[in-house]
């Protein structure tokens, strides 16, 4: 062979970034239809015919005052189930329908959030070398992925990975590939784009049917892109670094398969998800996850209000558990309650948005000064628990840090 590089590890180590992958923009976006905690009773009672349940309704309204959701955005409006009678009916088949509603809605809920990041990132979209894409709304092929190439206008050579249901950790488990992609590939620019349409999850109230209300009360529609590379500033100096992702996790909690259960049936999503179970399972684990985590960093926790926070909001139940366990001050929560309660639990997409309201509060000079670590924690199926440490660029040096 004529002249290839002398080194077998050199080679390797030249295809490789230097530096961590880093959190270079972030866009988010909702449907255009909001609905408020006060009004959705009245909507989602009359848009499915159910007016004469008025003691469910009661109860749906006290179980949707305990969920922490005070507005959500959602794509199906009352004209749109006018519009499908089978998915109020709880007996028809309507899996197509829902099927064929997110088939558009998700690809172009995702471009209006990655317009969004694009446009921040100041380069153009043919420099995406890297597609990432995760919802749970739907499971097409071609998927979300191939849709975003066109209307983006994405190179159509750009390396696609397409996660499908993976339930409310899919976003930071879409942020810890899109760190191994960035990272292993020199020059890498990862777009991940998380988004999730509900009306796959729609369904009527039912007396003795728990989880319908919660399933209602707590989900919205929303979606967030956000891009990921290394390097950034020897690269190109128009970009600008917001997070270094500095270890990503992902652990299964023991003996709690059973806890969250989803499944497409002819009806949208069945399943179920163990309300009361669930808060439990996640605060007697969530130190664990948080150790092995930050410990293989060498940094070694005492008090986690040194950290700022990016944790899923399951429900106010989760985050009330989160706070107990770790004992954190009330304003450490307070953007995973804040996206909670303007937008619902989005599954996946919830922690990105919040990863945004984090960064803007930065910017605002809201939140005080945010601490040089942070942590991102999602909860999903499995119970999965994904946990990744994230350094805010431009903060002081690591040696400042409580390191034991
Ligand atoms: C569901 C809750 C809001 C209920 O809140 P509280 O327990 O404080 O409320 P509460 O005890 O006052 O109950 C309010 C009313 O609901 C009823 N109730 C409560 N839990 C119930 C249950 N499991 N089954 C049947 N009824 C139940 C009570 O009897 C009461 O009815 P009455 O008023 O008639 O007496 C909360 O437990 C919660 O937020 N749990 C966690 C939710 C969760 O797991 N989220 C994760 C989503 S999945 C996710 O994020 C990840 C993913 O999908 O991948």
């Amino acid at each position: 062979m004529g002249s290839a590089p002398a080194n077998v590890g050199e080679m390797w180590r030249a295809r490789r970034a230097d530096g961590p992958a880093t959190v270079l923009a972030i866009g988010t976006a909702n449907p255009a239809s909001c609905v408020t905690r006060d009004e959705f009773p009245d909507f989602y009672f009359r848009a499915t015919k159910s007016e004469h349940l008025t003691g469910l309704k009661d109860k749906f309204k006290r179980v949707s005052q305990r969920l922490g959701v005070e507005r959500r955005y959602l794509h199906h409006t009352e004209e749109l189930l006018a519009a499908h009678p089978e998915i109020i009916d709880n007996s028809a088949p309507s899996l197509d329908v829902r099927m064929d509603i997110v088939k558009t809605a998700v690809p172009e809920l995702s471009a209006k959030a990655s317009r969004k990041a694009i446009a921040e990132w100041g380069r153009p979209a043919t420099d995406i070398t890297h597609l990432v894409v995760t919802t749970n709304s739907g499971a097409h092929i071609p998927g979300v992925d191939f849709q975003l190439i066109s209307l983006l206008g994405l190179r159509p050579d750009v390396r696609r990975s397409m996660l499908y249901l993976n339930g409310c950790y899919a976003g930071a488990a879409a942020l810890r590939l899109a760190k191994d992609l960035a990272e292993n590939n020199r020059g890498a620019r990862v777009l991940v784009v998380c988004a999730e349409i509900t009306v796959i999850l729609f369904s009527a109230p039912e007396e003795g049917n728990f989880q319908t209300l919660v399933n209602q009360g707590l989900f919205g529609d929303g979606a967030a892109a956000i891009i990921v590379g290394s390097d950034p500033v020897m690269n190109n100096p128009i970009e600008r670094p917001l997070f270094e992702i500095m270890a990503a996790t992902q652990t299964i909690i023991p003996n709690s398969e059973d806890a969250i259960v989803m499944y497409l049936t002819k009806v949208g999503y069945g399943g179920k998800i163990s309300t009361r179970e669930n808060p439990v399972l996640i605060g007697d684990n969530i130190e664990r996850c948080l150790a092995d985590t930050f410990e293989p960093l060498g940094i070694f926790c005492s008090d986690w209000n040194d950290m700022f926070w990016a944790v899923h909001p399951g429900s106010s139940a989760i985050l009330d558990k989160v706070d107990a366990v770790l004992k954190l001050k009330p304003e450490k929560l307070a953007p995973s309650r804040r996206v909670l309660s303007e937008n619902g639990n989005m599954f996946g997409a919830t922690v990105l948005f919040i990863l945004d309201e984090l960064r803007r509060g930065m910017d605002k000079g809201e939140h005080g000064e945010l601490p040089e670590w942070g942590v991102m924690t999602a909860f999903g199926p499995g119970l999965t628990v994904e946990t990744i440490a994230l350094h805010r660029c431009g903060a002081r040096p690591v040696e400042n840090v409580d390191v034991a």
